[in-house]
């Protein structure tokens, strides 16, 4: 996908594939009045709700409905905007749209590609990119909390904190420009402009906004979790438990899962991606051994790996075995399932701290596997995650925190060499701008626009 320069009108289906009460089809361009008048007798009256038939080009009605027109800057992309909300089923909703393509010829009217109308708003900067960015996760969101952090970012709550302290740092670059156009100042530059206590400033309130971000990339990301483990130990009866249905199979017989079972769960409002696996164990089954590899590869994929084992017989013979398999950060979770089975106080050893002792059962200490679960998602209950953040944001967070961190270390050097510091603060400057759109390539642009989906 192309970003700069393309403005032909652009039409498509802006409401969800399927059947509904209403649909809508959406043009926008940089001028519609055309358009307008070669679809309807009736002059449009800009922002005014019209009802009106939607005629073919033989005058026979393909759907009567609403028309809005938005004349541009005043709309969503910051062009023309011209709606049809229609009767909401895809086929007559495809005769709209293609009835829309065909009157629109003259002015070059064709399909959207995903994201289009969102990447004008972005770039006749009705939205920065942060904000365009929202739109996408406010329509993805999973849970009303990750909605409500969407609607945040979209209003601006992100981008603002992330504008607020680069104007900052822009505010230190120029007093160290200035000083470097006049050497004869340059010793007494970061006394005189109280440049150290400040850099010290953004650096506390970027770790904040990092803090935030990473709180906010849970609630848009969630948590991939792999049930592993022996056949039996009740891997699925615990996914079952865990998301309050009947999801995968479960028997008394070893080697019922066959294949993966994802189940998506909320736990505060935060997406858990629950994955059943296929018992891990040698067998002669050829269907049971291609599961068994996909459970392999399940475990090299996670986030965190529930080690399920039978109260019975826990053992630890096969946490060794998927440890190897995990990248060194990945957590283990090791929990002992069927604990109604045995004698609490006799049975499995209830001193070891990072063991969870639960029964899928019963629901015997589910309450606090969730809770472990959070915890290892870096999820702090009770705060609500003031915006939604994507692992883009956080990684330039995260190099402008070096950035930041490498220009105090500039001005702590006895010899201070002020041009280092200025280029690390303009590095700084920059990491920060690609967060909303201020310095971002047209491939990574292209990369989050695609990302849409059509109409939007
Ligand atoms: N029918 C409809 N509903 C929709 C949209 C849409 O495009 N059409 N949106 C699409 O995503 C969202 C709303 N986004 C919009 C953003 C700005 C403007 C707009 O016309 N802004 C003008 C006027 C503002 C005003 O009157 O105060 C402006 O900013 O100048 C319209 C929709 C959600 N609901
Ligand atoms: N008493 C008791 N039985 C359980 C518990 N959890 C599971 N079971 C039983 O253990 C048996 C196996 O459960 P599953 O959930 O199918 O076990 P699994 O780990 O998915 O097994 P595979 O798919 O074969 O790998 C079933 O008969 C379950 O009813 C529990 O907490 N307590
Ligand atoms: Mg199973």
């Amino acid at each position: 996908m192309t970003i700069s320069g393309t403005t032909d009108p652009i039409a498509a289906i802006a409401t969800a594939p399927g059947k509904g009460g209403i649909g809508v089809v959406r043009i926008s361009g940089p001028n519609l009045d055309g358009l307008a008048a070669a679809l309807f007798d009736t002059p449009l009256k800009a922002r005014h709700a019209h009802y009106l038939p939607f005629n073919d080009s033989q005058g026979q009605p393909i759907d009567a409905g609403i028309v809005l027109y938005f004349k541009g800057p005043h709309s969503y992309t910051g062009e023309d905007v011209l709606e049809l909300q229609g009767h909401g089923g895809p086929a007559v909703l495809r005769r709209v749209l293609q009835h829309c393509i065909e009157a629109g010829r003259p002015w070059g009217v064709r399909h959207a590609q995903p994201g289009e109308f969102t990447q004008r708003a972005f770039l006749n900067d009705r939205l920065d990119l942060a904000q365009a960015e929202a739109v996408a996760d406010l329509i993805d969101a999973s849970s009303e909390a990750a909605a409500r952090s969407a609607m945040a970012s979209l209003s601006g709550a992100f981008s603002k904190a992330v504008s607020e302290l680069n104007e900052r740092i822009i505010h230190l670059r120029m007093l160290v420009e200035a000083t470097l156009d006049f050497p004869e100042e340059e010793i007494d530059f970061l006394e005189k402009y109280q440049a150290k206590p400040t850099l010290d400033g953004i650096i506390a309130d970027l770790a904040a906004i990092r803090r935030d971000a990473r709180q906010g990339m849970i609630l848009r990301e969630g948590l991939h979790v792999v049930l592993a483990g022996r056949p039996n130990v009740g891997k699925s009866s615990l996914l079952n438990a865990l998301a309050g249905d009947d999801v995968a199979i479960v028997t008394a017989i070893a080697g019922t899962t066959r294949d993966r079972v994802i189940q998506q769960i909320h736990i505060d409002g935060v997406p858990i991606h629950i994955v059943d696996t296929a018992g891990l164990r040698e067998t002669d089954d050829e269907v049971e051994r291609i599961g068994i590899a996909r459970t392999w590869a399940e475990i090299e994929r996670a986030d965190v790996v529930i080690h399920l084992q039978d109260a019975r017989d826990a053992t630890d013979e096969l946490e060794v075995q998927i440890a190897q398999r995990l990248p060194v950060r990945t957590p283990i979770l090791t929990v002992v399932n069927k604990v109604d089975l045995i004698d609490a106080t006799a049975g499995a050893d209830t001193s070891e701290e990072d063991t969870l002792y639960i029964s899928a059962k019963t629901g015997h200490n589910l309450d606090q596997l969730r809770r472990r679960l959070l915890d290892i998602a870096g999820w702090s209950p009770g705060a609500q995650s003031p915006w939604l953040a994507r692992e883009r944001h956080l990684r330039a967070l995260e190099e402008a925190g070096e950035h930041l961190n490498r220009a105090r270390e500039h001005a702590e050097h006895d010899d201070q060499v002020l041009d280092l510091f200025a280029e690390e603060l303009r590095l700084a400057h920059e990491a920060l701008g690609a967060i909303t759109g201020q310095f971002t390539s047209d491939d990574l642009l292209g990369e989050i626009f695609s990302s849409f989906c059509i109409g939007k």
